[in-house]
């Protein structure tokens, strides 16, 4: 199933919660929706489920309008993270729940239910446990109940807002590859909300990036990554050092002095941005960053050097292999790899 999102906006009261939103998920896709708290992630989820609806613009499955349709007659599933399942009722009758509260004519018999039910919970991996309450598992194990649930009413369309946020990282780690293992294999169009980049990058087939109720960008992972469109995604995304720079006549001064670095963009004042991983440590300060070392720590095969700036307030932090290691205390000078320039007016610099 495809869904399509446009011109999507939501107020709360005085407040934009979302402004302008169009996004599309292809048949079989994976989006994970990233962003900050109060991004409008959320929002826009609730939106496609039909828990909550846009003050104005569109949404379609499979090119039909349902923007007025409720969350009953959509045939989605979802799990959010507080989404408590029923604590009263066993493993099983959580999971049959979908099933034993539809109109009498829609319902399957007692025995297609507990057949489904079966199925259920050996998809997702607890055969024997349908007997037991939610209160004598794991977390791990009640949110993989909470997916079967989801999944009992064959949706197309799966909607998961930080289904894992609550388990510790190792759990979370395991589940999100089961997850994307089960997305595969039912054929299944899924969206998923997270503020975890790594868990956005790992699971996606494409990340939506947003910020402040709009989009800010949409592209693959490895896109993402290597090339953010604008300061916002680039901070958000990955680690990043930023330096104040200002681009003039092809030339990107720092402190008044020309860095060895390309200057792609508009002349005024920037932020130019490199990964730790694509630094450098060089010989001659010429063209390069005058910083102070401050930490050297193992990391990987390399290690990781942190210190800051000289001339300005800002830490860096840069990843090099162990035998270039400097001293704490020492002065560097940093050649940026891959760097990318923004000019200063974002809106992260006006909120
Ligand atoms: N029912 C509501 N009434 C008023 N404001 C709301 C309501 N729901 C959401 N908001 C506001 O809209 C903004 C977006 O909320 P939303 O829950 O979509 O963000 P989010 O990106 O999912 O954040 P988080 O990661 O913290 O869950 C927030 O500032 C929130 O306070």
């Amino acid at each position: 199933m495809s869904i399509r999102l446009e011109n999507i906006s939501k107020r709360f009261g005085a407040f934009t919660a979302l402004g302008d939103v169009s996004l599309e998920a292809r048949p079989g896709e994976f989006l994970a929706l990233l962003g900050p708290s109060g991004s409008g992630k959320t929002t826009l989820l609730r939106i496609m489920a039909g828990l909550e609806f846009p003050d104005c613009g569109r949404v379609s499955f499979d090119g039909e309008d349902v923007t007025g349709l409720k969350v009953a007659d959509r045939h989605v599933g979802f799990v959010f993270q507080h989404y408590a399942l029923f604590r009263h009722m066993t493993v099983a009758e959580n999971i049959a729940f979908g099933l034993n509260v539809r109109r009498r004519r829609d319902r399957p018999t007692r025995s297609a239910i507990d057949a489904r039910v079966q199925e259920l919970l050996d998809l997702v991996q607890l055969g024997s446990l349908g007997h037991r309450y939610p209160a004598q598992l794991s977390g791990g194990q009640r949110q993989r109940v909470a997916l079967a649930r989801a999944l009992a009413v064959d949706p197309k369309l799966l909607l998961l807002d930080e289904p894992f946020g609550a388990l510790d990282a190792r759990v979370r780690k395991d589940l999100r590859r089961w997850l994307r293992e089960l997305h595969d294999r039912m054929g299944l169009t899924s969206i998923f909300v997270t503020h975890d980049q790594e868990e956005a990058l790992e699971l996606a087939d494409r990340v939506v990036v947003m910020d402040h109720g709009v989009i800010e960008q949409v592209a693959t992972p490895l896109h993402i990554y290597n090339e953010p469109a604008s300061a916002f995604v680039f901070d958000f995304v990955g680690e990043s050092n930023r330096v104040p720079v200002v681009v003039a006549r092809g030339k990107v001064l720092y402190l008044g002095q020309p860095l060895d670095v390309p200057a792609i963009g508009a002349d005024g004042p920037s932020e130019l941005f490199f990964r730790p991983h694509d630094a450098e440590i060089v010989k001659s300060d010429t063209g390069a960053i005058p910083a102070l070392v401050a930490q050297v720590r193992p990391k990987g095969a390399g290690v990781r050097v942190e210190g800051k700036f000289i001339g300005i307030d800002r830490p860096f932090e840069i990843d090099v292999a162990a035998e270039d290691a400097p001293e704490p205390g020492r002065i560097i000078a940093l050649k940026p790899g891959h760097p990318r320039l923004f000019p200063t007016h974002t809106h992260e610099d006006q909120a």
